[in-house]
């Protein structure tokens, strides 16, 4: 956005997000603003719901996509637990879809290599949200090739020769009632 527009950024975290304003400072970013929220019902998100334009969610995940470079991390994994992860992944979805502005495009992304944190998380969520569609990403970044998933960017250790990373676009219908838009 090269410093343009209005980003906010929102963590449950106050230490992250005490972090993250250090990077933005670092990177000489002035845009940005920081939002602590209590939980994903936080009553700033019902006042803020149908305003952004673009709405990027990188919930906790177990970070699979990052073991070749943190080998430990695979025994923290198992700790969180993946029946704990998922239902909260879907629930920082939901939330962060109310923010979307009718038009506007909804971005999950993930450094998992797992599909029940990928694809499944994704499939699922135009049933709880029919007022949203999955767009391609070699439609919105043609210049992305090579991803792993037709519709989604993935990529892997063994095919990019990169972290596993994975990321998914959904667009709210531009003339949709936030009514219909399941979960609003
Ligand atoms: C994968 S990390 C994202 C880190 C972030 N991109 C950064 O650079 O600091 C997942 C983050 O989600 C936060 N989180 C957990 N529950 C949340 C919620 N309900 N709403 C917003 N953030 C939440 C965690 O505190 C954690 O910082």
């Amino acid at each position: 956005m090269r410093n343009r527009g209005h980003v906010i950024a929102c963590d449950v975290s106050e230490g992250r997000l005490k972090r993250a304003a250090e990077r933005f400072r670092r990177a000489g970013l002035h845009n940005i603003e920081t939002r602590l929220l209590a939980s994903e019902t936080d009553r700033w998100v019902k006042r803020h719901r149908g305003l952004y334009d673009r709405v990027l969610v990188d919930a906790p995940c177990s970070g699979t996509g990052t073991w070749r470079r943190n080998p430990d991390a695979r025994w923290r994994t198992l700790e969180a637990g993946l029946e704990t992860l998922l239902p909260q992944q879907a629930r920082i979805l939901a939330s962060a879809a109310r923010l979307v502005k009718p038009g506007g495009r909804l971005v999950t992304a993930t450094c998992s290599l797992l599909p029940d944190e990928n694809e499944a998380q994704v499939e699922a969520f135009p049933a709880a949200h029919p007022g949203f569609r999955v767009v391609p990403v070699r439609v919105v970044a043609p210049e992305v090739t090579g991803s792993a998933h037709p519709d989604h960017l993935a990529l892997t250790p063994a095919r990019h020769d990169t972290d596993g990373f994975f990321a998914a676009v959904m667009e709210r219908g531009a003339s949709i009632k936030m009514s219909e838009a399941g979960n609003v």
